[in-house]
Parts: structure tokens; sequence; C-alpha cells
């Protein structure tokens, strides 16, 4: 989107991001359009994607409520080593070189799993499961637009290996009412690109999202992703850039607190953990070289999880 649609945000500026219209018949217009936006940084809303209104709704209220839980009731779903449970206050450190105690935000890891003893488990158990399903069938609707946009069989990624048996993993986030300052490294989230394939992140009106489009210059500057009710904000993954062997870049965001609560969903989509992830055939040439050697998924998120959340062994020695 031009500059036109820049406003500034206490001096930040912020921009909307193109709108890919999800459910469009002009299959080509969203492939020109994803290829722009992937191809600089990564990021645009998604609209008409056909998830239910209602039911993202419904699990932003329960995203609420159960944030509003006591924290001791809370620490009883803390994740387990899958990464799947609650994640408190600065157990992630996204940017640890910028970061002083981590991510003020606390989260909640929703798998296929549901956490048994919550009061309203079934009501739980039924929002996540349906939205888990929802927001799949959207990210699958963006890789085949993304595998058209890299000169591939739309369906390319669809392969068992790849996203025919996908790991889909949402993110329930609530960040504290914090003013950020990233001069003393305090950080509602720290500065990253996500881990998988695609985030879908559906946020509420509280702006604090900010991405960074060019992530190779020095200075970063950095701008605000307005916040739109409804719409999902996609953002490529490592893994992606990992494919195309960095013709699509993985955004670089981060989340500014502005001294508002704010509640975002995050919906990742993980490749299946055998895949290798390997630079596509289409996107290695003399100019542009291969720049990642493959790595199985699995071992590219366990050390990512792993470096970026606090080691479980923390919490058990508060236990004692
Ligand atoms: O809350 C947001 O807007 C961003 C969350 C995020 O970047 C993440 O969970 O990876
Ligand atoms: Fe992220």
């Amino acid at each position: 989107m031009d500059d036109a649609n820049a406003v500034d945000v206490a001096g930040v500026p912020s921009s909307a991001l193109d709108l890919i219209d999800l459910s469009s018949a002009d299959n080509g217009r969203s492939v020109s359009l994803l290829k722009q936006a992937c191809l600089d940084f990564g990021c645009f809303y998604g609209i008409n994607h056909g998830a239910s209104q209602d039911l993202m709704e419904e699990v932003f209220v329960q995203s609420r409520r159960f944030f509003g839980l006591p924290l001791s009731e809370k620490m009883k779903l803390l994740r387990n080593e899958k990464h799947r449970g609650y994640t408190p206050l600065f157990d992630q450190v996204l940017d640890p070189a910028n970061q002083i105690n981590g991510d003020y935000k606390e989260g909640y890891y929703v798998g296929a799993e549901v956490p048994e003893n919550d009061p309203d488990a079934q009501k739980w158990g039924q929002t996540m499961e349906k939205f888990l399903s929802e927001a799949l069938n959207v990210a699958k609707v963006v890789a085949r637009i993304i595998a058209l946009a890299l000169d591939l069989e739309a369906d390319f990624f669809d392969k068992p290996e790849i996203l025919g048996k996908p790991i889909p993993i949402l993110r329930l986030l609530h960040y504290e009412g914090l003013i950020s300052d990233p001069s003393k490294g305090i950080y509602g989230a720290g500065a990253h690109s996500d881990f998988g394939f695609l985030t879908l992140l559906a946020t509420d009106d509280v702006s604090g999202l900010q991405i960074c489009k060019n992530k190779d210059a020095k200075p970063q500057a950095w701008e605000y992703v307005q916040p739109l009710k409804g719409v999902f904000i996609v953002n490529l993954g490592d893994m992606l850039e990992r494919w195309s062997n960095c013709i699509f870049r993985s955004t670089l965001h981060r989340v500014i607190g502005n001294g508002q609560g704010r509640y975002s969903i995050a919906f990742f989509l993980e490749p299946n953990h055998e895949c290798l992830v390997e630079c596509l055939p289409t996107c290695m040439s003399e100019e542009n070289p291969l720049k990642f050697p493959p790595i199985l998924c699995q071992t590219y998120l366990a050390q990512r999880y792993g470096d970026t959340h606090a080691d479980l062994d923390v919490y058990r020695k508060e236990e004692v």
C-alpha cells in the first residue's frame, strides 16, 4: 500500500498492508499482490478468509476469560515438554540480545488437546478445535497462492510430507498494559520472525504490532501494522524463507506496548515434523546461490522453541 495511507502513531509510521481477498476468483491478481508483499517483507492482510467472525470473537472471549484466572490456576496448565499449555510472563524471550526481562506477555499454546481441569473444558475445546480447523483451511488457501507465486503447481505444498499432515498450533496471547521502552530493552514481544510455514494473526483493536520491512537495513526502521478486526494478518515464516532461498522473506516483527492491555490470537502453521525443508528447484540460480543447507522441520523447530522459551526447570525449582 502506498505512503498516502501511512499515519503516524507517536512518531512511528503506521501503514496499512496490502489487502488480499482470499475468496477472490481473480487468482492472477491475488498471486501478484502476494508476490509483491512476500518479495519485500512477507506480510499482508487476508480478507474474506472464510473463517467465522463469531467463532473468532468467541476465541477472544475464551482467551480473556482464561487470562483473567488467578495465576495459580493458570500455572496448573503450565506448558509441557511439547510446548503445549500456559506460558507465563517472561517465559519467552524472542530477542535475547535486545531484551532485559523477556516478553511482557503471557500465552497459551493450544494443540489438539484440551485442558481437562478447565471449568468450561467442553466449550473451550469445541471453540478451539473449530477455530483451529477453520484457520487451517484459510492457511491452506494462502499456501496455494504462495505456491503459484513461486512458479510451482498450486498444490505443491499439499503433499502429505509438507502440509498434508501439518501441525497446526493456536496461541492465545495477552500483553500486560505496559509501556514498552526499546531503549531499556522492554518489549511486549521482542523482534523475531515466526519459525514455521506461515502465521495467521488476529488481533483486537489495540495497536502494538510493528514490522520491519527491510530486515537487512541498519539501523532497522519499524512501522506499526494497523489492527483490523476480523481480518487475518498473514506473516510468512522462516521455513518459507528457507524453501524459497530468500526470494520470499519471513516477516521481522515485534510488539510494542502502549499502556493498554492487548489480546491477540496467533495460528502457526507448521509442516509435518518429518518434512525436509530444502531450497526449491525454482528458487536457486547463479544470481541466487543456495543460502541454507536442508534441515528437518522438527530439528529447526526444536531449536527455535528451545532457544526462545524458558527451561521448564525454572518452574520446578520455584515449586520447592
Ligand atoms: O501479538 C502479536 O501481534 C504478535 C504475536 C507474535 O508475533 C507471535 O506470537 O509470534
Ligand atoms: Fe511472531
